[in-house]
């Protein structure tokens, strides 16, 4: 079933045409890997479809509810989140980071307390509650921000080269992590050059050359 669909989504920076997308379609269930050379538009076609910039032109549906980006609908914005690749976190708590989303979202302090417990849980940050965010390693940071994304349980999450600039270590945690993030009704997109993301079981490719996207067997090795 598709979940989020564009359709003519087309972006330009003065006289470069970076996007022309005739459609893109992400189901529900499904995990997907963004690829592309650099430059070639990963970051933006993320951010169009998060609603943080607006396309040149284009339509979307999400499930069955039409959508445009004049301006990008609020309710929509509760179901799609983009999480950057050099996470902005704010100088307060890791759990406060965490729980900033849902008390942006009226989240009752017993619910929000119980939901945070469980992020923290999940991304395993527990041994970092009394850290300081802003003396967290970059690994530690972006699973801050996949907890911070997790914990509004999003049907659509789209990562941001989460692994790039990680050790090994920290690399294989987020990847363990993003790897588990999706359930049947969700669907996560991952821009992605590292090649063990790429490979991981059960994630389809997208490449964009040219502005354009190709699918799975159409994308280059
Ligand atoms: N606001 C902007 N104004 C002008 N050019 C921009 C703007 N944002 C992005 N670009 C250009 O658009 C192109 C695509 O950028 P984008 O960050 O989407 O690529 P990417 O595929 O994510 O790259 P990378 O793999 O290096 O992260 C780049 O050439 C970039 O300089």
């Amino acid at each position: 079933m598709s979940l989020l669909a564009v359709a003519g989504l087309a972006k330009s920076f003065a006289d470069r045409r970076l996007l022309a997308i005739e459609t893109l379609s992400l189901s529900a269930g499904e995990r997907y890997v963004l690829t592309g050379e650099n430059g070639s538009g990963k970051s933006t076609l993320l951010r169009i479809l998060a609603g943080i910039d607006a396309p040149d032109g284009g339509s979307g549906h999400f499930r069955e509810h039409r959508f445009d980006w004049h301006p990008y609908p609020d309710w929509l914005r509760r179901e799609v989140i983009y999480v950057h690749q050099q996470p902005y976190l704010f100088h307060t708590s890791v759990a406060e980071n965490i729980a900033y989303g849902l008390r942006a979202r009226g989240i009752e302090a017993s619910e929000r307390e119980r939901l945070v417990r469980a992020a923290i849980a999940w991304a395993r940050l527990g041994h970092l509650l009394r850290t300081p965010p802003q003396k967290l390693s970059g690994g530690e940071r972006q699973r801050v921000a996949l907890a911070r994304a997790w914990v509004l349980a999003p049907k659509v999450l789209l990562l941001d080269e989460p692994t790039a600039n990680l050790d090994a270590e920290s690399r294989q945690q987020t990847i363990d992590l993003v790897h588990g993030f999706c359930g049947p009704e969700s669907t996560a997109v991952v821009a992605c050059h590292d090649r063990d993301m790429i490979a991981l079981a059960n994630r389809r490719r997208l490449h964009l050359v040219d502005g354009e996207i190709r699918h799975d067997s159409e994308a280059a090795p």
